[in-house]
């Protein structure tokens, strides 16, 4: 039967060995088995045996947890069992337990063979007691940090087969950010052949991912990944364990960091008369290559427009490549958008590092959150879109460059310009092509077919099945009465929640609707007093009574009734706002 003490035999040895050269007597460490872990002088020979014949010092020892001091051994009571008691060569014997918290794991013992030991250890025994429960408490302590180790072990062997059953990507990395495991779905995600990694590994947050998980760039092995995920932090084993990195998609299986999708004009879902209207302009900017620069609130689905100017124009085949300015720490960001040739400055990569703009090439770069990115990078990026070339970090060499540039911000830049936070120059470089995606309180008429195209997407996702999902209408008067400021992100936040929260019936009712939106319905946005164009209400007044009460000539009459205008004026409100379908 193995013990923690045998577990740290070496540490032991080397204990008893001190122990013995102190005091100048023979030392002999047990465990709780009452197996001779360690000894000195003749005991060194009868290491790993039994003492259960003769040990009935130590036993007692075990088993008060108290030390013993045998004056004359083999005439002590505690001998009595003792087999060599009659002739024992022992001229002294003290004892003492080692404790691991309430209990004990073994014993120390010292054994004088001469007067001139025991006289010598009697000469100042008090300190050498001390001296010995010190000793006693140090390996009390090895022991404690092996078992500590240990369960360490065991506990990260389970973690490691769980990680390795788990269908996500994991990546645990250590404090030096090298691999310290990889899961086999990462590797296949991955697709590594090898898994030796010799290089540190990069990983760094650059997007918001889809809001379940955040966009990181992985940079592992000389290639470059966007990957969806999140980091978790472990601190375990020496630094060892230290984050562990779980992932779901890789974005871009190349070599490459290009997420390339392809939606369309046909993918930005909406008929209000101004998504129609920027949906036919976005057709016919598309081929173009000159500057862009969206602007709308956070979450008016800016990156996606950006991606339909891409794919309805001649660069579909070519990248898009998407960077968030504000998410990246702004000493990354420079070698994010611009590269760094190999031995650029400490920390770089070996093999240097390809930047955004050159992965762009021949197609499309996104700059979101172009209103955060910081001076210096302006000036450049104004640089890059007079010159058509990046220099990378490091180089004196221009690198020609064909990509176009789409720029977003929810920020107001007039402002940003006013307090010397954005250039004025570059507002007007990027400004070439403006779009103001407006938020989805003032197009109200696109929200029921968002609300169905969401509910189709987390049904499929959440896999609920439903013969037929029917909404009460009160839900809908509320959806075109709230505010929005999440926009077109938070009512499909919102209605994942409520697909989460339906009961089986497939009915949506007001009752599921998360608390934020029942609570806050009718406060204005921001907490300011919104000023609306009267056209605007009375557009709006109109979308919501004909969803109420149908498109239908019978819905018409009473939503002609409801809003206190004659029948015939509603047909030529329905006519002049252009809600006729
Ligand atoms: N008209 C639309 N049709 C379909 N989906 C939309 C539409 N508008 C936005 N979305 C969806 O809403 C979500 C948010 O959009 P997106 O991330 O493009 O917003 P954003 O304006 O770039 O936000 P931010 O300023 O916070 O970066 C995305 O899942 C997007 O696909």
């Amino acid at each position: 039967m193995g013990s923690i003490l045998m577990d740290v035999q070496p540490s032991i040895i080397k204990y008893a060995n001190i122990i013995s050269k102190v005091l100048k007597v023979d030392v002999e460490i047990a465990d709780s088995n009452l197996i001779r872990v360690a000894g000195t002088g003749s005991y060194s020979k009868l290491v790993n045996m039994s003492l259960e014949k003769q040990g009935y010092v130590y036993k007692n020892a075990i088993e008060t947890g108290s030390a013993k001091i045998i004056k004359e051994p083999g005439k002590s009571s505690i001998c009595l069992k003792c087999q060599k008691r009659d002739n024992c060569e022992e001229k002294f014997e003290v004892c003492t337990p080692i404790k691991l918290g309430s209990k004990i794991i073994g014993v120390i013992g010292l054994i004088c063979f001469t007067d001139e030991q025991k006289n010598h250890l009697l000469s100042d025994f008090d300190t050498y007691m001390e001296f010995l429960q010190q000793i006693s408490e140090f390996i009390s302590i090895t022991a404690y940090e092996r078992k500590e180790k240990m369960r360490e072990q065991t506990l990260l062997k389970s973690l490691n087969q769980v990680i390795d059953k788990m269908d996500k990507g994991v990546i645990i990395l250590s404090s030096s950010n090298k691999v310290t495991h990889i899961n086999k779905r990462a590797v296949e995600m991955l697709n590594f052949q090898n898994i030796n990694f010799k290089d540190d590994i990069n990983l760094h947050e650059i997007g918001k991912g889809d809001g379940r998980a955040k966009e990181f760039l992985l940079e592992i092995d000389k290639r470059s990944f966007t990957v969806l995920g999140d980091i978790y932090t472990m601190g375990l084993k020496e630094n060892q364990f230290e984050r562990m990195f779980i992932f779901n998609e890789n974005k871009s299986s190349n070599q490459q960091n290009i997420s390339k999708k392809a939606a369309k004009c046909d993918d930005i879902l909406g008929n209000s008369q101004i998504i129609n209207e920027i949906k036919r302009n976005i057709k016919r900017i598309a081929p173009s290559r000159s500057t862009v620069l969206i602007t709308g609130e956070s979450g008016t689905g800016k990156e996606l427009f950006a991606m339909a100017i891409h794919n309805e124009g001649d660069r579909k085949d070519g990248p898009f490549v998407a960077i968030n300015c504000a998410a990246i720490p702004n000493e990354l960001l420079e070698s994010e958008l611009f590269g760094y040739v190999k031995g650029a400055f400490t920390g770089a990569l070996s093999s240097g590092k390809i930047g955004k703009f050159e992965l762009a090439n021949k197609g499309t770069i996104f700059l979101d959150e172009i209103g955060d990115m910081p001076l210096n990078l302006q000036t450049k990026l104004l640089r890059v879109l007079q010159d058509h070339k990046i220099v990378k970090i490091g180089s004196n060499t221009p690198i020609d460059i064909d990509v176009r540039v789409i720029a977003a911000t929810n920020k107001d830049l007039l402002k940003l310009i006013e307090q010397n936070k954005f250039r004025e120059d570059l507002y007007y470089r990027l400004n070439v092509i403006p779009f103001n995606i407006p938020p989805l309180r003032q197009r109200i008429e696109d929200i029921n077919i968002l609300v169905w195209y969401f509910i189709e997407k987390y049904t499929k996702l959440l896999e609920k099945k439903f013969s037929s999902i029917d909404i009460d209408s009160k839900v809908f008067d509320i959806f075109y009465g709230y505010d929005w400021p999440g926009n077109v992100r938070e009512l499909e936040n919102t209605i994942e929640y409520m697909i989460n929260m339906m009961d089986n019936d497939g009915k949506i009712t007001v009752d599921i609707l998360p608390r934020s939106i029942l609570n806050k319905k009718s406060k204005e946005h921001d907490g300011e007093e919104e000023i609306h164009r009267i056209e605007e209400l009375e557009k709006n007044e109109i979308i919501k009574a004909l969803k109420k009460y149908g498109n239908t000539t019978q819905g018409k009459r009473i939503a002609a009734q409801k809003l206190g205008i004659g029948i015939a004026t509603l047909y030529r409100k329905i006519d002049e706002y252009g809600l006729s379908n």
